[in-house]
């Protein structure tokens, strides 16, 4: 990692309260490797070391804001694409267990194989969908903490979301802006899917400014049993929201 890099991991989590300093060598490690694997395939659309560093690592840590992560969780990261946040979170905290969850196996590899070159004992990736893995006892209101970044609207989120988590589990949706709309399809999809919404706090990505929300749902009991339906419907008709 260059060291104009390095100094924006610094400040950035500086603000959110984060000491990175101990972790430097294995964020410059996790930095290597997602490098090397964009070059071998287009891993993610973030190429440069200042983008890599704000954007995926620092992004990534603004969700252990609200202190809704306190604790030694079992969490999912639905949508983990690259290992975000997973990886972040899990260098910060080897307390918490994560399960990174994404239907693209390839990737579900990358992460599997970073975790295991940073020594991340508490990353244990799954392939699959959503849809599928929640219908697996295993799977299902199994687990204390589902956190999430750029997969799909709050309603969609719910739907998917949800059954993984224990009662009285959370899900932490770390998301771009939200309209009204999106929020009030997602607190009646949090409502249907036995669930409700308990944080919605609108925050500024460090350094960048970039406008961000952490919206945080509590799940109160089982999710009823004919979610989420199946695989591909949750996304292409959003419960309670017909503007996609
Ligand atoms: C835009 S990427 C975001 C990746 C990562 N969370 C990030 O912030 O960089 C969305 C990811 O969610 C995965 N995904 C979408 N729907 C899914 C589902 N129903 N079950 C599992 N993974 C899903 C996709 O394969 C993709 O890798």
């Amino acid at each position: 990692m260059n060291p104009e890099a390095a100094d924006l991991l610094r400040c950035g989590a500086q603000e959110l309260g984060i000491d990175v300093e101990p972790a430097l060598d294995r964020f410059a490690a996790l930095l290597a490797l997602l490098q090397e694997g964009n070059a071998r395939f287009n891993l993610t659309a973030l190429k440069t070391e200042p983008d890599i560093v704000l954007k995926h690592f620092v992004d990534s840590l603004t969700c252990f804001g609200g202190g809704h992560l306190e604790g030694a969780h079992q969490v999912v990261d639905l949508g983990t694409g690259a290992g975000f946040p997973t990886l972040p979170l899990a260098i910060m905290r080897a307390d918490l267990m994560f399960t990174p969850v994404d239907s693209t196996r390839k990737k579900v590899e990358f992460v599997r194989a970073t975790a295991e070159a940073l020594g991340l004992h508490n990353v244990r990736p799954l392939a699959g969908r959503a849809e599928t893995l929640t219908r697996q006892p295993k799977h299902r209101d199994r687990y204390d903490r589902v956190v999430v970044r750029a997969v799909a609207a709050l309603p969609v989120l719910a739907e998917l979301a949800l059954p993984f988590l224990r009662p009285g589990g959370l899900l932490v949706a770390q998301k771009g802006p939200i309209s009204p709309e999106e929020l009030r399809a997602g607190q009646r999809a949090a409502g249907e899917l036995g669930g409700r919404v308990i944080e919605v706090e609108a925050f500024s990505l460090p350094v960048l400014g970039d406008a961000r929300t952490l919206v945080v749902m509590e799940k109160l009991r089982d999710t009823p049993s004919k979610y989420p339906r199946r695989e591909g419907v949750p996304n292409q008709q959003p419960l309670f929201w017909s503007a996609k």
